[in-house]
């Protein structure tokens, strides 16, 4: 979608509001011409040694009046102005918020949330401060055009003699300013990688201060932030010079004014109210002229915004970026159905069987994740996902769970194909935890329910507890269940951090259970206890990531992985018997247990 279509379509999103904003300030701006008019008419008085009588008097109450008039328009314009924005900049981070959360979640992201906050927040506001120049130009142009007609029935050799020189500067300054959209293009990018940086140090201070980085963390911000500074320095200054040489030019403009004027005075046929006249509108006209360019620099600017924020969208189409729904601006806030409330527990369909059929997946950069692997999971069964680091295991289960989209293969949930796995595998059909837990900074409660409700008297927290081996933990800790745990979940080991998302998994009730590596923080004794109780669970089927012996040891089938290919599955004694990799990972876990 081009640049200009995505703006009309959010001119279009309240045409209303827009009109009203265009006329709004087109008064405003027409406004000024009158008073100098009124000037000029006093000046002229005095010059022709008129007696003050009543008529000076009403025009002096005239002059008050319009510029009273012209505040109460201002303050119009600024409400109806930055109601305008705030609808449109919402409508934009609120379609941008969507797409990232319809994309499969392992994709969501491809930049650092700094930089991505950097879209939501500055790119958005530049793609849309384009729209809040047209209704001042129009306004503006409209009175330079009036200007420039009364100017000329006044002093028609002097009004072509000064806007001349004018026109031809503004034109030479707009070709000069195509230039803008290279400079800010480098410095938003300059800019993105500075606040994504800090985003990235400001999550990792641990892992810089274990590492002693400190100082060479500091050095590379310190370069991305000189790199950013010449950025913006170019920008700018190139913006600024831009600009003084069009404000330069009203004030040669002024002179020229100035040189003709004499003249002309001298011969008595221009007035001190035509100077003033002259003088005053002639600074009308040249803002028109600066503002017109200040407009095609700002269109320079969205254009490179707009075009970071279609990357954001990777390939969500652009037109998601600017489509008309209600945002909810104005009055009390709409209740929003989670996910979860649209697929009712009855309605689903209990799994019976689980079958992956010849999935295949390909990175972007032509890397195999995995390759053709086919497996059926039964109810009520436990299956674990093994192999040497980097062989595909975290891809096959992101693949299945929809977190990657489906590029090659089938996954059936009893038999039926599964059209949209991302989101067909959500609670309560199945719960997945990832490598590393994602913990909220808030109570162990809240962590575990996530806005969910707790039936009486906290049964689910309860039972979800229980089965992930965390009841002495959550005894022990200060506060219980109401506990807060710090950003990430810091104040909990990393064993206490993987259960309570278990027990996430847990509260949701789900029928199929997917967890990547949770026992990695787990001592043998409480990693026995938690599949246990797990395996004990009614309807609870489970996939589970691990090379951990005891995991190995409990499972009904085994699933084989090297190079993104499924190799073998079976029990352990089958492939300890069959299978010579997984004779090496078991062996060499085992030894370490
Ligand atoms: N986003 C990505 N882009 C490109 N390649 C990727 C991406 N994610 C994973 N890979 C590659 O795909 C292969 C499989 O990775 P995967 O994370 O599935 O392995 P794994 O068996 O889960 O590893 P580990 O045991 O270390 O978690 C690896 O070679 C990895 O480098």
């Amino acid at each position: 979608m081009k640049p200009m279509k995505q703006l009309w379509e959010l001119v279009k999103y309240k045409p209303g509001l827009y009109i009203a904003n265009v006329v709004v300030w087109s008064i405003v701006e027409l406004i000024p011409l009158l008073p100098i008019l009124v000037i000029r008419e006093i000046l002229d008085s005095f010059t022709n040694n008129v007696a003050l009588d009543q008529r000076f008097w009403w025009l002096i109450a005239l002059t008050v009046i319009i510029y009273l008039g012209q505040i109460l328009f201002i303050y119009m314009g600024v409400v109806v102005g930055v109601l305008y924005a705030l609808f449109i900049e919402g409508l934009m981070r609120n379609n941008l918020f969507k797409a990232l959360l319809n994309r499969p979640g392992a994709q969501a992201l491809t930049i650092s949330p700094g930089e991505a906050l950097s879209r939501f927040r500055d790119d958005v506001y530049e793609a849309c401060d384009v729209l809040g120049w047209p209704p001042d130009i129009v306004g503006k142009g409209l009175r330079a055009f009036i200007a420039v007609v009364v100017l000329a029935t006044v002093n028609l050799k002097i009004t072509f003699l000064v806007i001349i020189p004018l026109l031809v500067v503004s034109a030479i300054v707009q070709q000069v300013r195509k230039r803008v959209q290279k400079y800010r293009e480098a410095s938003r990018e300059a800019t993105s990688k500075v606040i994504g940086a800090m985003g990235e140090i400001f999550g990792a201070v641990q892992a810089i201060q274990v590492a002693g980085a400190e100082e060479s963390v500091l050095q590379h911000y310190r370069e991305l932030n000189k790199n950013r500074h010449s950025k913006m320095l170019k920008d700018t200054l190139f913006v600024k010079v831009v600009g003084s040489v069009l404000n330069n030019v009203v004030h040669l403009g002024t002179g020229m004014i100035l040189l003709f004027a004499a003249g002309a005075m001298k011969i008595g046929n221009f007035s001190i109210g035509d100077f003033v006249l002259f003088i005053n509108y002639w600074f009308l006209i040249a803002n028109f002229t600066e503002h017109f360019g200040g407009m095609l620099s700002s269109y320079q600017q969205a254009k490179v915004s707009m075009q970071r924020l279609w990357d954001f969208l990777q390939d969500t189409p652009d037109d998601e970026l600017v489509r008309h729904e209600d945002i909810n601006m104005i009055g009390k806030l709409k209740e929003e159905k989670g996910s979860n409330s649209n697929s009712p527990k009855e309605d689903l369909e209990s799994l019976d069987r689980l079958e992956v059929r010849n999935l295949s997946y390909c990175f972007s950069n032509n890397k195999v994740g995995v390759k053709n692997v086919n497996f059926t999971i039964e109810k009520n069964s436990f299956t674990v996902i093994t192999g040497r680091i980097a062989s595909g295991k975290t891809t096959l289960v992101r693949l299945i769970l929809g977190l990657l989209p489906l590029q090659e293969g089938e996954i059936l949930w009893n038999d039926k194909s599964v059209e949209d796995p991302s989101s067909f595998f959500t609670p309560p059909r199945s719960a997945y935890t990832g490598q590393v837990p994602r913990l909220f900074s808030d109570t162990v409660r809240e962590n575990i329910l996530l806005g969910q409700e707790d039936m009486g008297e906290n049964v689910v927290v309860e039972e979800a507890i229980y089965s992930a081996v965390l009841e002495s933990d959550i005894a022990s800790l200060e506060k219980g269940l109401d506990t807060v745990i710090g950003p990430r979940g810091v104040k909990l080991s990393g064993g206490q951090q993987q259960r309570v998302s278990a027990a996430r998994m847990f509260a949701s009730q789900a029928q199929l259970y997917v967890f990547d590596d949770l026992s990695s923080a787990l001592d043998v004794e409480t990693e026995r206890t938690l599949w246990n109780r797990l395996l004990q669970k009614r309807d609870s089927t489970c996939i589970a990531i691990s090379n951990r012996p005891i995991a190995l040891q409990m499972a009904h089938q085994i699933i084989v992985m090297k190079d993104g290919e499924m190799i073998a599955k079976g029990t352990m004694d089958e492939l300890l018997e069959t299978c010579e990799e997984f004779q090496q990972i078991y062996g060499q876990k085992n030894a370490m247990a």
